[in-house]
């Protein structure tokens, strides 16, 4: 699977309505950008998302989910853990397996942090704890990737890289992005959020930057 077709997405906080009656139908190959203003339901939307694609997908969430204490090997390790066995996993925790990383080293370079590899993941920026997460996606390889503000972070250059590779590894990806100049160059659809509801669908090449703020 990489595409798919989800209806009766529903999400509700203290007896509040904040996402649908919802449905969203994405094809292989479809590089959608979820673009809304803050509280829209962008994050909603994905972790809905993410609970019915969840091993097919690969998640970069807004927090990260990162382990402070373990060194960035492991937490981009994790993104492969349902793959091993317990046993693997287990002497990975004390010793990575050389393969492993290689891989991993290997993916840090192209996000311009190799050195980091043994580094406790507690003593890195904000930009370098995004990085970490992404590579944990790509790491993970799933046909298709669900990202919430995976940029937000990290500088101008730094930034364009990241979309570059996530655009060139996953084939189909729904990526929740403020950066609407961002969202036009990286994506091909996008998809606007407004109160929990779909206000906006539409290839990016029939779009502008103003078409697109008229949801803000
Ligand atoms: N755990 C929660 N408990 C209560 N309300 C929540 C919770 N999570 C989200 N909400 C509410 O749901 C609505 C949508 O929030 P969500 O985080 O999905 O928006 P968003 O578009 O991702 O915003 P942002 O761009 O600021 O990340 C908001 O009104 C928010 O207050």
């Amino acid at each position: 699977m990489s595409g798919f077709d989800l209806t009766g997405l529903t999400a509700s906080f203290g007896g509040e309505r904040v996402i649908g009656p919802l449905s969203l139908r994405v094809k292989q190959g479809e590089k959608v950008a979820l673009v809304g203003k803050s509280g829209a339901g962008k994050s909603t939307l994905i972790r809905l998302i993410h609970e019915r694609v969840n091993r097919e997908s690969s998640l970069v969430p807004q927090d990260l989910g990162l382990v402070n204490a373990l060194p960035v090997f492991h937490n981009v390790f994790m993104g492969q853990l349902d793959k091993h066995s317990t046993w693997y996993n287990t002497v990975t925790l004390v010793r990575p397996f050389s393969r492993d990383r290689d891989e991993v080293r290997k993916l840090l370079k192209e996000l311009g942090m190799s050195e980091k590899l043994w580094i406790p993941t507690a003593s890195l920026s904000g930009g370098q704890r995004q990085r970490v997460a992404i590579a944990r996606a790509l790491y993970r390889n799933a046909p298709v990737l669900l990202a919430d503000e995976p940029i937000s972070a990290l500088d101008g250059p730094m930034a364009h890289q990241v979309m570059e590779l996530l655009r060139e590894r996953f084939a189909t990806s729904i990526v929740a992005l403020h950066d609407v100049e961002m969202a036009l160059k990286y994506c091909n659809r996008i998809v606007g959020i407004q109160d929990g509801q779909v206000a906006l669908d539409e290839t990016s090449d029939r779009l502008t930057a103003s078409d697109i703020m008229s949801l803000y």
